[in-house]
């Protein structure tokens, strides 16, 4: 019956999105031009068709919502490379939104990457593909070139320890212990520079993983792709990940005074010693990751290009945790213009306790941020709990205009 109804979309107010998430994968010839139908949180759901072709319509309960105040247009605008990252508490719904705004950018011509850097990563399932082995795979089912890469933090954490074992930790300790500079060791030791190598704190394998990322990203033969999506780990460890750069960049220039230190006392011995002197050192990569980690905190804190998306749903909890979240952003001088609401419930018309009592809840919830001071002047995306899990491209279409409107 529904179907029938669809050819009379055109008539229905355009506050609406009639159909729920099940009728338009079962019915996907059925699908409906999203960005002429809208519908506000006050609307109700499911619409049902009581004579086709006519403008009488019945409004059950369950569907969609959507404030159009997304401005997907500001974000697909320009051809010049940009930056999402999409971020909040866990479960909240990250790989969706993600997922759904690299389909939605691949669909309007910009050539996308999608990038996991949550090291519990989900791409492959929202995709319902497999996206494993921490290399660019090109996404299926698209007509659009989108790649994604879910990284293997275990391998960039192995990269960086032999990086800087071989250039500045334990080769360069022995070293100094053999060298009679055993003051120069202890002062090491007291950068705990050891600690930093050995037992890596949380976070720094995706800073890591990042850098490996940027290094990537800034090579001739990716320069195609002009939008790239980072769905990122649950809050506490992507504000790690953001503080990082700048712990990085100190701890590693403190380490690269040492070893300058270290260069020049080991070249006086040599030269009193008469010993030719060594070959430079092929080029450093503690310095080499330095001038990543400089690169990753600037192009988090550039505007023109990047834009850290908050993820919420209508929970006190999770509220409160997205405002302490963009606290922390504003804090490190990241970009956040955008908080999306995330599986907000239908207005019930049944007479469901449950649905009723839980709306009210959330309704509550949603009045908090226009009193919190650190979300109230955020842009609001609110997007509706759908009937069936975001899996695979389709459903990935659905949420996509359904919060990128
Ligand atoms: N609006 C929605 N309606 C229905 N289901 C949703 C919605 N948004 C997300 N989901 C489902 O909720 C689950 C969690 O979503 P998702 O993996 O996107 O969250 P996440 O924040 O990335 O989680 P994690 O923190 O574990 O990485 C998934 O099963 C997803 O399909």
């Amino acid at each position: 019956m529904l179907s029938r109804c669809f050819r009379s979309i055109s008539i229905v107010p355009r506050n609406f999105i009639p159909i729920t998430l099940s009728h338009y994968i079962s019915k996907p010839q059925n699908n409906i031009p999203f960005h002429r139908i809208k519908a506000s949180l006050s609307s109700v759901s499911t619409l049902t068709c009581i004579r086709p072709n006519t403008v009488t319509f019945q409004v059950r309960s369950i569907a969609t919502v959507v404030d159009s105040v997304a401005g997907f247009g500001e974000v697909v605008v320009g051809p010049q490379r940009k930056y999402y990252f999409l971020g909040g508490k866990g479960g909240v719904g990250k790989t969706s939104c993600a997922a759904s705004l690299a389909v939605k950018f691949a669909h309007h011509g910009h050539p996308t990457i999608v990038i996991s850097t949550d090291p519990a990563h989900s791409l492959s399932d929202s995709f319902a593909q497999d996206l494993t082995g921490g290399v660019l795979v090109p996404v299926e089912g698209l007509n659009s070139p989108l790649f994604a890469l879910e990284i293997d933090p275990e391998r960039a954490k192995e990269d960086f320890r032999s990086a800087s074992q071989k250039n500045g930790g334990s080769a360069v300790k022995d070293f100094m212990n053999n060298m009679g500079l055993g003051m120069l060791a202890n002062q090491l030791g007291e950068l705990k520079l050891g600690e930093l190598l050995d037992t890596p704190p949380p976070g720094l394998d995706e800073a890591i993983a990042i850098s490996k990322v940027m290094q990537f990203v800034e090579s001739p033969q990716y320069s195609m792709f002009s939008r790239i999506v980072f769905d990122t780990a649950p809050t506490g460890h992507t504000l790690r990940l953001l503080s990082l750069p700048d712990f990085l960049d100190a701890s590693i220039g403190k380490v690269m005074k040492l070893k300058q230190k270290l260069a020049s006392a080991t070249s006086a011995i040599k030269s009193v010693l008469g010993k030719a002197e060594e070959q430079q050192d092929v080029p450093d990569k503690l310095e080499q990751l330095r001038k990543r980690m400089t690169k990753v905190r600037d192009l988090f804190r550039d505007s023109n290009t990047t834009e850290f998306v908050i993820v919420t749903i209508p929970s006190v909890m999770a509220i409160n945790e997205s405002s302490r979240l963009h606290a922390s952003l504003r804090k490190e001088h990241v970009p956040v213009q955008r908080l999306i609401v995330n599986q907000i419930l239908p207005p019930s018309t049944s007479d469901c306790k449950f649905c009723t009592t839980k709306r009210k809840d959330q309704m509550r919830a949603i009045d908090m941020i226009k009193n919190d001071p650190e979300l109230a002047n955020l842009k609001i995306i609110q997007a509706p709990l759908v009937d069936l899990e975001i899996r695979g491209i389709p459903a990935l279409k659905y949420m996509g205009n359904m919060v990128w409107t």
